[in-house]
């Protein structure tokens, strides 16, 4: 199949333009970004004229309509696609091919069942050849960080949802990835488990520093865990409004839930999203 958002070449990744681009500071950036899938069936503009910027050190989530291209963006910030029009940059060069500096977690854990929680969480260092006494010891701090400590050698099957989840995280934190990428992480676990991982993730974001750019579904995890929600239009998406979530970095999550300044952004993204909803 042809597309005309193309899937980049594989092991590329060399920035191709020496000269660095952007504004210090900003991690990721987004300019006038559109994706068109062009296919003998089908033609699907998935996004328009995306203009998006992440500071370094921010977490920033993105919400919007089913398929309105949360998913693209950030298969774009990891060079696993390219644009049709515009220029996707990370770390101020601009990004032409798959990135080694990034972090991945999807929304399923996908562990390799035979290797241990620990194993699994090595296997970024084997596939990165990273010095691996220095791989074992982040491993290990990773570990004690997200709460797996006594579960290191446990299997996947012997692992709840949560738990696997946790592990993927440590997988996809231990390079110290310059953007952690989060594609709905925790839409398939139950809700209490849901609430647990939000207060984790913030808790590991803040000690990490870890940019992160997260895809959900769930205001209220947006609102909780991030400093800006990105909110898109239904497709072709874009980023329709911004909002700075003014919250004390310090967050417990039920006093959180009812503080003023929560219910006034999630209040305000619930609304922007319900006009989507009704827009043609
Ligand atoms: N590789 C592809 N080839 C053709 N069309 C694609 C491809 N990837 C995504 N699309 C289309 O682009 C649009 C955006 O998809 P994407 O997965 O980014 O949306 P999303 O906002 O993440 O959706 P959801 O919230 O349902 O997960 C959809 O219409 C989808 O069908």
């Amino acid at each position: 199949m042809s597309v005309s958002a193309h899937r980049t070449p594989a092991a590329s990744g060399s920035p191709a333009d020496a000269e660095p681009l952007g504004r210090a500071g900003i991690v990721a950036e987004f300019h006038d970004v559109s994706v068109r899938f062009s296919s003998k069936k089908r033609d699907v503009l998935a996004l328009r004229n995306v203009g998006l910027e992440v500071e370094h050190g921010e977490f920033v989530s993105i919400v919007g309509p089913s398929g309105c291209g949360k998913s693209t963006l950030l298969k774009l910030l990891a060079g696993l696609l390219l644009p049709t029009d515009g220029r996707v940059v990370l770390r101020r060069q601009r990004v032409v091919g798959p990135r080694s500096d990034i972090g991945y977690v999807f929304q399923r854990a996908a562990l390799l069942e035979w290797r241990t929680a620990r194993g699994n969480i090595l296997l970024q260092a084997e596939m990165r050849r990273m010095d691996s006494a220095r791989a074992a010891r982040r491993a290990d701090e990773l570990i004690e960080m997200v709460g797996l400590a006594g579960f290191q050698d446990a299997l996947p099957h012997e692992l709840s949802g949560g738990m696997q989840q946790r592990v993927a995280l440590c997988r996809a934190l231990l390079h110290n990835p310059s953007v952690l990428l989060m594609d709905e992480p925790f839409g398939a676990l139950d809700a209490l488990t849901r609430e647990q991982m939000n207060v984790e993730l913030h808790r590991v974001w803040k000690q990490t520093g870890t940019t992160v750019l997260l895809v959900t579904h769930s205001i209220a995890e947006a609102v909780y865990l991030s400093n800006r929600v990105a909110v898109m239009t239904a497709r072709p998406g874009t980023v329709a409004a911004e909002i700075t979530v003014h919250l004390p970095a310090e967050r417990d999550y039920a006093a959180t839930m009812t503080q003023p300044q929560f219910t006034a952004a999630a209040g305000r993204i619930r609304e922007l999203l319900g006009a989507e909803s009704h827009a043609e």
